[in-house]
């Protein structure tokens, strides 16, 4: 079933050609008013009455006494975006109903089942607690009680009668309140606030092709938005600036979203700071406030930040356009380090010292990947273009200039250390995700290296990846770089669902995602300060999910069956507080459960995300692979001086090693 109406589908499918999300910048043809105008554009921007208005945020503390409580939020978009932010919100809102809507029947289905479309740490159970409701509970106020923690109402009379130092608490069950459904219409007619998380990439042609935003899926959104809500509703764009202004009157906010892919749970859980952009207007003051107060269950109203519609959607493109630009400096810089005999790392570790400068994003490597990145900086690129502004736009569009150096560099410098062939050899590429604990593989390095490779003509190209299913990289891999690439095929790429297999007889092994499974320094021993602490006492009286979701951490690695890095996910491993209601099986023609079964993998499935992360064995890879046993670190996850008293000929981005002087 297609809820849309033909229009929106027909603009949907044009959306659909280009599966990366959003790039957010004004596309001049389309007809709704674009976020960000020049300036002279007084009457879209308001600036008259910005001028004499109050502070924003005094506005808005007046507007929050006057906010109607939201009962019924509808996220349009179940992607990378839409399912964890949904479930966050339901997670900590159990009074307000949160429904996520999306045209793709198989993850609508996946949200659903056993096989979550997306693998992100955590996200199991948040969406188990969220979507299937929780079972009544009782837990040890402190950890004196018992070291279980979780006991029956028995223990908790016996626990009172023999008077514990501390007490036991019977948390309730929860009620479902997160659901996950096809039909739109009927999402959206009955919400308070839409919260719309589709994808919108960068248009593939017509104006702005290549750097401009392409709207159609938002559009889509919006025109069914505009035909089924209720008036009063609030929209919320989450998807990265894309204001549109509907004909009819509904409050839009912009409302960025700043997680990343293989922490979307923990950014979302500790946000450092929520942006809720706003009209000036009282009316859009008092939807800031709506949206603030649901934040606010588990966000401090001091991270919750209020701005202007525009400052919001802009900030958003310059966050993500300023992270790029470190990775790119860093880059620029290893190319200095390779030529000079200088460590990239070094330099990075003195300058981050600088607490001006700081130390995150300055991992030297084959440079950024992701849905975000290039778009966001594409989108300021041509934003700076539409607003004559040339050398801003050149400015910006040389972090993506560097960034395609660090790629090119490296695969030139792998076919250099072949003696400039590849003829006849096998090449393995470790890590097709964009980065690492995720399976996302949008814009991902890996792809555009396996493609740079093929051109050079290998006998194979062996590709494994420990997050993503085989099946689907192939799938991925015929599609971007045509069917005839796949070895099945005729062509050179195979993929592996075993490193070991992947590895063997390979001529070289190249490092393409910084998966923690490819370092080779010795596994640490357990660590008990890396481990989670008790949260209990609790600082509340009753303690909140937070509470909860901290101490069923702790307990998973403190219990006798678990393994020192908390490996055991038997059932009773997996849910120590006892709160989950049992999952109902997969039809016996689950074709996620087939995919496991043939490959082997785990990568649909988050109930596996508490299972080792096996580290790859380099003396058994050593052991099968050709001489001189190159490997080329494109991501700086190898101690060199380790791989190299192996007997490897290590190769990496902007690190000191015997071949630096040479390419
Ligand atoms: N991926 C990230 O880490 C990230 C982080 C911050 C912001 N963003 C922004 O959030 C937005 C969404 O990104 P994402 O990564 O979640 O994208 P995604 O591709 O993972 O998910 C988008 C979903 O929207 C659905 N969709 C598209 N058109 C629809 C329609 N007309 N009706 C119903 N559903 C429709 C798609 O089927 C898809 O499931 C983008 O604008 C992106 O720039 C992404
Ligand atoms: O020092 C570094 C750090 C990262 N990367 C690479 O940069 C890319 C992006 O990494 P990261 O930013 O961690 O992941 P994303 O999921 O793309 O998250 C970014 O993009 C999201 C979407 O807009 C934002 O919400 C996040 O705040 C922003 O970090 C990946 O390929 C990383 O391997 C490096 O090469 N070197």
């Amino acid at each position: 079933m297609n809820p849309l109406p033909p229009s929106a589908v027909e603009a949907d499918e044009l959306g659909a050609l280009d599966d990366s999300t959003a790039p957010t910048t004004p596309e001049g043809s389309l007809t709704f008013s674009p976020p960000l105008r020049p300036q002279d554009d007084a009457a879209y921007l308001n600036l008259g009455s910005r001028a004499n208005s109050p502070p924003l945020s005094s506005a808005l503390s007046d507007a929050a006494a006057r906010a109607s409580p939201v009962r019924n939020i509808c996220c349009v978009g179940a992607g990378f975006v839409g399912g964890p932010t949904a479930a966050v919100i339901a997670f900590h809102n159990p009074d307000i109903r949160v429904t996520v809507v999306d045209r793709d029947e198989k993850r609508i289905r996946r949200w659903n089942s056993r096989h979550p479309p997306i693998y992100e740490p955590g996200l199991n159970d948040i969406l188990r607690i969220a979507r299937d409701g929780s079972r009544e509970c009782v837990v040890a106020s402190s950890p004196t009680n018992c070291d279980a923690a979780v006991s029956s109402r028995d223990d908790e009379a016996a626990g009172a009668s023999e008077g514990h130092p501390g007490r036991l608490i019977t948390v309730a069950a929860r009620q479902p309140n997160l659901v996950f459904t096809t039909d739109v219409a009927k999402c959206v007619s009955e919400a308070d606030v839409v919260l719309i998380a589709v994808n919108t990439p960068t248009k593939s042609r017509g104006n702005g092709a290549g750097s401009a935003t392409d709207m159609a899926a938002f559009e889509a959104v919006t025109a069914v938005v505009a035909q089924h809500a209720s008036p009063g509703t609030i929209i919320v764009e989450k998807s990265t600036l894309a204001l549109y202004q509907p004909g009819v009157h509904f409050e839009v906010l912009s409302n960025p979203e700043f997680l990343a892919a293989g922490t979307a749970v923990k950014d979302l859980l500790h946000a450092d700071r929520i942006l809720i952009g706003s009209s000036d207007t009282a009316s859009g003051h008092r939807a800031a406030a709506a949206l603030a107060s649901v934040y606010a269950s588990w966000i401090p109203r001091s991270r919750i930040i209020t701005t202007h519609v525009f400052s919001s959607e802009l900030a958003k493109l310059v966050a993500n356009s300023m992270l790029a630009q470190r990775i790119s400096s860093i880059n620029s810089i290893a190319a200095v380090c390779d030529a000079t005999g200088a460590d990239v790392d070094e330099v990075a570790g003195a300058i981050g010292a600088d607490p001006r400068i700081g130390g995150k994003f300055l991992r030297a490597g084959i440079g950024f990947g992701g849905s975000c990145f290039k778009k966001d900086v594409l989108s300021l690129v041509y934003l700076a273009e539409t607003l004559v502004l040339p050398e801003v736009a050149s400015y910006w569009r040389a972090v993506i200039e560097m960034n395609e150096f660090a790629r090119n560099r490296f695969v030139s410098r792998v076919v250099k250390c072949l003696n400039n062939t590849l003829a006849g050899k096998k090449v393995t590429v470790l890590g097709y995700a964009f980065k690492k604990d995720t399976n996302d593989t949008r814009e991902s390095p890996a792809l555009d290296i396996i493609r740079a490779l093929e051109e050079e003509g290998p006998r194979e190209i062996a590709v494994f990846d420990p997050l993503c299913i085989p099946a689907q990289m192939a799938d991925e891999i015929g599609r971007f770089a045509g069917p005839g690439a796949l070895q099945s095929n005729g062509g050179p790429v195979a993929v592996y669902a075993d490193v070991y297999a992947a590895c063997w007889g390979a001529d070289a092994v190249l490092i393409t995602t910084e998966f923690d499974e490819f370092r080779n320094a010795p596994v640490a021993a357990p660590n008990a300060d890396a481990r989670p602490a008790d949260p209990r006492p609790f600082a509340r009286a009753e303690p909140h999910e937070t509470d909860l979701l901290a101490l069923q951490s702790y307990l998973r690695l403190s219990q006798p069956s678990a393994t020192p890095s908390g490996l055991d996910s038997g059932p009773d491993a997996e849910d120590p507080l006892n709160r989950f209601h049992p999952m109902p099986p997969c039809p016996e023609d689950c074709p996620d459960c087939r995919a496991e079964r043939v490959t082997g993998s785990a990568g649909y499935g988050a109930s596996k995300e508490h299972v080792a992360k096996s580290r790859v064995d380099w003396s058994k890879v050593y052991y099968h692979m050709n001489r001189p046993h190159w490997v080329f670190d494109g991501r700086g996850v190898l101690d060199i001086a380790g791989m190299e008293k192996i007997g490897f000929r290590v190769e990496s981005v902007g690190r000191r090693s015997r071949m630096a002087m040479m390419v």
